[in-house]
């Protein structure tokens, strides 16, 4: 479990967005001057749309920065459930590099995995950054229930992504995902989650609670975190 897991609570989301913002402005900034260069894993879904617009008004040296998304729904590129695709409408304008990784649907996930995988070992690692969503099931990235659960949760440590059939589907996007592993989140250098809502709230903190145990992916990612984690969190 990481020694330290902060909670910052905001009055709103728009409050939540700039504070988060500032927060990766920052961790890209540091990486471009250590390194001449960022990658950092974003996360789909809602909650985090306010954060990009922010950030996209931020003076970054974008043509620097490397994107890739925490997870990917296996879904044709331009799907409205894709995330990469909502990342790109943000990013691609500003010069960032972002990297779709599931280039092409595939009825094989696993295959979509593995080479999402294969993406991502050329990759500079571990990430500068991995931002996190998280479901009010408990779900983080697309670590769900189903039958890859322990492969993404205690796969071979080199595994970056894999893919996953989340069981039962989630509605609001029942299609199978590919997704970095456990050990991909906690390695990257800094880990913050976004999340909205007293739901969300509740299952984060009964993850914590249940530790190593938890039956809910969010936990089993908190318990093995080495570095301190930032949750960001509004109403
Ligand atoms: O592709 C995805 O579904 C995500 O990356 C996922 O992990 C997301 O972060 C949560 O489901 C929260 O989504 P919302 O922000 O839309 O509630």
């Amino acid at each position: 479990m990481s020694e330290e897991i902060e909670w910052w609570d905001y009055e709103d989301a728009e409050e939540m967005a700039d504070a988060v913002a500032g927060d990766i402005q920052f961790i890209l900034d540091s990486a471009i001057d250590a390194r001449g260069a960022a990658v950092i894993a974003l996360s789909g879904g809602k909650t985090p749309i306010p954060i990009y617009e922010r950030l996209t008004q931020a003076r970054i040296d974008w043509k620097r920065v490397t994107i890739i998304p925490t997870d990917e729904r296996v879904v044709p590129l331009g799907d409205p459930l894709s995330n990469i695709t909502m990342i790109g409408k943000a990013f691609l304008p500003k010069g960032a590099r972002v990297m779709p990784i599931v280039p092409q649907a595939t009825a094989d996930y696993k295959a979509a995995g593995r080479s999402a995988d294969a993406l991502m070992q050329d990759l500079h690692w571990p990430l500068d950054l991995c931002l996190l969503g998280v479901g009010a099931d408990g779900h983080t990235a697309s670590i769900f229930p189903g039958p890859d659960f322990d492969e993404a949760v205690s796969g071979p440590r080199e595994r970056r992504a894999l893919g996953v059939l989340p069981e039962p589907l989630p509605k609001e996007a029942p299609v199978p995902r590919v997704t970095l592993s456990r050990a991909a989140i906690v390695s990257a250098r800094a880990l913050m989650l976004a999340v909205t809502g007293d739901a969300k709230k509740q299952v984060i903190e009964q993850a914590i609670k249940q530790g190593p145990s938890s039956p809910h992916p969010i936990g089993r990612v908190l318990a093995d975190a080495e570095l301190p984690v930032d949750i960001h969190w509004a109403p």
